[in-house]
């Protein structure tokens, strides 16, 4: 590539070809410098390039990116598929989103979305059940499935923990869910609460007759959750959960793999996106998290309350449009509406996202002012409301603790 430098990344009149990766980005450039120079920048310390003209002797394989629209900051960059090692997430990222973060030529620069090639993106699983999971699992029908998070998210014990997962299930909750940062801490080892938290699984089974199931969180270094998949998939889980972001994509492919050993479905929680998706114009989008997501193999991802809730979201709809779209033959991924949710706000939750989702509510179950048991049925009751066309007041006038919830909380967005 000797005598190439970094204009040579950008041509207006070129068209990506169906095999090449494109991906949309918001670009700031530096003050000094015009955007049709950052946009090349951009597209060359992504691929091949660096900032200085290159002597190399011979022939290389030419692995260039090309930046080929630039519409206000809105710059579009196409990669030969042959730049990527197949099915490895981590070496995608650190081309697509990894030096130009930091690169003092943009100010701002942000991934906002990308268009997966077929071969590119048959490299990867995707997930094993994705939404099916609702039926399959729950035989949930049209209604949403719920999910409960115990509160305070640590410091319960084993026992303690339990019992509200248990107050939860008989409720009516399909799900009980361990916070992100509950893994193997002494207070509540993760084996005696996988253990116990079955037993109750099964009375809760016995006395509703509806399934349960148990979304426990394995995350630790990967040679430690590749043990608690094991153990999950042993006691007779049909999830395990993963802090998917605090992890890293690397360790979640490597779970994924083990979990189709087991049949097992992947439950992600997002914590640390916001490092990504926050500040505006820069980062890496919540949009291609999701992306990066489905292709890894996960099952269930949250995705934001559509702003209903009590964390700022990027988009939930467009991202659950996504996730839901074909994607060269890909299972779709069930979207978790969570953080902040309580039962008057289930309503406006379905009309924006529809019934293909995971409710997922901690506060709004167990500070219910007659506890978790009453919280859950709230919940429920508020879901099967919904889903039934049924106005919640009018609902709440012949079901108490949605009566309850609703005195309390009313329609109010938390904060
Ligand atoms: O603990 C909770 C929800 O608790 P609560 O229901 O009491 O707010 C989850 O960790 C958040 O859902 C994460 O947010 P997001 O789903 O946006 O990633
Ligand atoms: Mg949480």
């Amino acid at each position: 590539m000797a005598g190439i430098t970094y204009e040579d990344f950008l041509d207006t009149s070129y068209e990506p070809a169906d095999s090449e990766l494109v991906c949309t980005f918001s670009v700031d450039p530096a003050a000094d410098m015009d955007m049709a120079a950052a946009a090349s920048r951009v597209a060359s310390e992504s691929s091949n390039g660096t900032w200085a003209e290159l002597q190399v002797d011979g022939e290389i394989t030419d692995l260039s990116a090309t930046a080929f629209e630039i519409d206000g900051r809105r710059v579009q960059v196409a990669y030969p598929d042959s730049l990527f090692e197949a099915g490895n997430m981590a070496q995608i990222l650190s081309c697509i989103a990894g030096n130009i973060m930091g690169m003092k030529a943009v100010d701002r620069i942000r991934l906002l979305d990308c268009e997966w090639p077929e071969a590119l993106t048959a490299s990867f699983p995707g997930p094993r059940f994705g939404s099916a999971v609702r039926e399959s699992i729950f035989g949930a029908g049209d209604r949403p499935i719920t999910a409960t998070v115990p509160k305070p998210k640590v410091g319960l014990s084993t026992d303690q923990h339990v019992q509200v997962g248990y107050e939860a299930w008989t409720g009516g909750i399909d799900l009980l869910k361990d916070d992100e940062n509950l893994t193997d801490q002494p207070f509540n080892p993760f084996r005696d609460r996988l253990i116990e938290s079955f037993g109750a699984r099964d009375r809760a089974e016995a006395e509703t007759g509806e399934k349960k199931s148990y979304l426990i969180n394995v995350t630790a270094d990967t040679n430690t959750m590749l043990e608690r998949v094991d153990m999950v998939a042993e006691e007779g889980g049909e999830y395990v959960m993963v802090d998917v972001i605090t992890c890293g994509w690397a360790a979640v492919q490597t779970v994924r793999d083990q979990c189709e050993k087991h049949d097992l479905a992947i439950h992600a929680h997002r914590a640390m996106h916001a490092a990504f998706d926050r500040v505006p114009n820069h980062g890496v989008s919540m949009r291609v998290l999701a992306q990066v997501a489905r292709l890894c193999g996960v099952d269930q991802l949250h995705t934001g309350t559509a702003d209903l809730g009590k964390l700022e979201n990027e988009d939930s709809r467009g991202i659950n449009d996504w996730l839901a779209s074909d994607l060269h033959g890909l299972r779709d991924v069930l979207p978790v509406a969570s953080g902040g949710l309580h039962p008057g706000l289930v309503p406006e939750l379905v009309d924006r996202l529809g019934t293909n989702i995971c409710i997922q509510a901690g506060g709004g179950i167990h500070g219910h002012p007659d506890g978790t048991h009453a919280g859950a049925k709230a919940l429920r009751q508020a879901v099967d409301a919904t889903v039934a066309g049924v106005d919640l007041d009018e609902y709440a006038a012949e079901h108490p603790e949605l009566e309850t919830a609703i005195g309390k909380w009313g329609t109010e967005t938390p904060r």
